[in-house]
């Protein structure tokens, strides 16, 4: 389980343009649950996420997982625990190393060792029957520059590469935004039949509502800093697009906008 427990988020503190995002701010996440997270722009949810993987600092409140408090562990020691897949298709690979040194680099995450030693040829039978179910013929381009592949076979690589070392929680940024519609859809194949068989705890922070209604057991709307929807179960399971876009139109006529 994770859990957020009065948060408190300030940016630029103690200047100017200090800015309270997050006041007292709950979440909690069930072992295996699969969270959608939508809202508007700036209503914080990179910011959250950048809070869950200790990016950014928070001025009050505490972090668990599970009953172990990581508050004050740094980023990378959570990384270990933490897959993260990001807007930009180029952030999760290395464009200049091939794709076996890519597994590699995945594989060896979070051991004392660099690449010079990492690089496990017992290993390649492993990875290319990890690139086979992509179903991309990835797994016989092992000796190409990542660099080259195209937004969506280098997405689909790093969903691959977050979730290859046993990870508690996949955290997933706007993953599909930068993908044509066709490919967006096979990326969002690809990672429920990831989260499902690795039963992964997973946040998908996304502007695609379709997404955000068909994919996962619990959906968050958040707006200024706070939770204002919050289903899960059959709850969300009845939501529709629609139900959505109505609820943004009212935070919107509540706002002035
Ligand atoms: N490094 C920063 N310094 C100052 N303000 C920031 C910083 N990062 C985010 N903010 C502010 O915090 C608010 C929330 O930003 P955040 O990126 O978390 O929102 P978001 O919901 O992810 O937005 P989007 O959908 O546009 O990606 C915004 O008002 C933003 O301007």
């Amino acid at each position: 389980m994770l859990r957020l427990s009065g948060i408190h988020k300030y940016y630029n503190p103690g200047t100017v343009n200090e800015m309270c995002l997050f006041e007292n701010f709950n979440l909690e996440i069930e072992q295996g649950q699969f969270v959608s997270v939508v809202g508007s722009n700036g209503s914080g949810k990179t910011s959250m996420l950048n809070i869950i993987c200790g990016s950014i600092p928070i001025e009050a409140g505490a972090i668990f997982i599970d009953e172990e408090e990581i508050t004050k562990q740094k980023e990378f020691r959570r990384n270990s625990k933490i897959g993260r897949v990001y807007q930009n298709p180029a952030m999760g690979t290395c464009p200049s190393m091939t794709i076996l040194e890519n597994m590699c680099l995945a594989d060896n995450k979070g051991k004392s060792f660099g690449l010079r030693r990492g690089i496990n040829r017992k290993r390649i039978g492993f990875y290319r029957d990890q690139l086979r179910q992509l179903n991309l013929g990835l797994e016989d381009k092992m000796d190409v520059k990542v660099g080259s592949l195209s937004g969506g076979q280098r997405q689909a690589m790093a969903l691959l590469m977050s979730t290859m070392t046993p990870i508690e929680f996949l955290i997933l940024d706007e993953h599909t935004a930068a993908l044509d519609p066709k490919t967006a859809d096979l990326i969002m194949e690809l990672t429920d039949k990831v989260v499902r068989e690795k039963k992964l705890t997973t946040i998908m922070v996304t502007h695609n509502l379709r997404y955000a209604v068909e994919y996962g057991d619990r959906l968050l709307m958040m707006h200024q800093g706070e939770c204002v929807v919050d289903k899960a179960g059959e709850e969300k399971s009845k939501l529709t697009v629609d139900d959505i876009l109505e609820r943004f139109t009212q935070i919107s006529i509540e706002c002035g906008n």
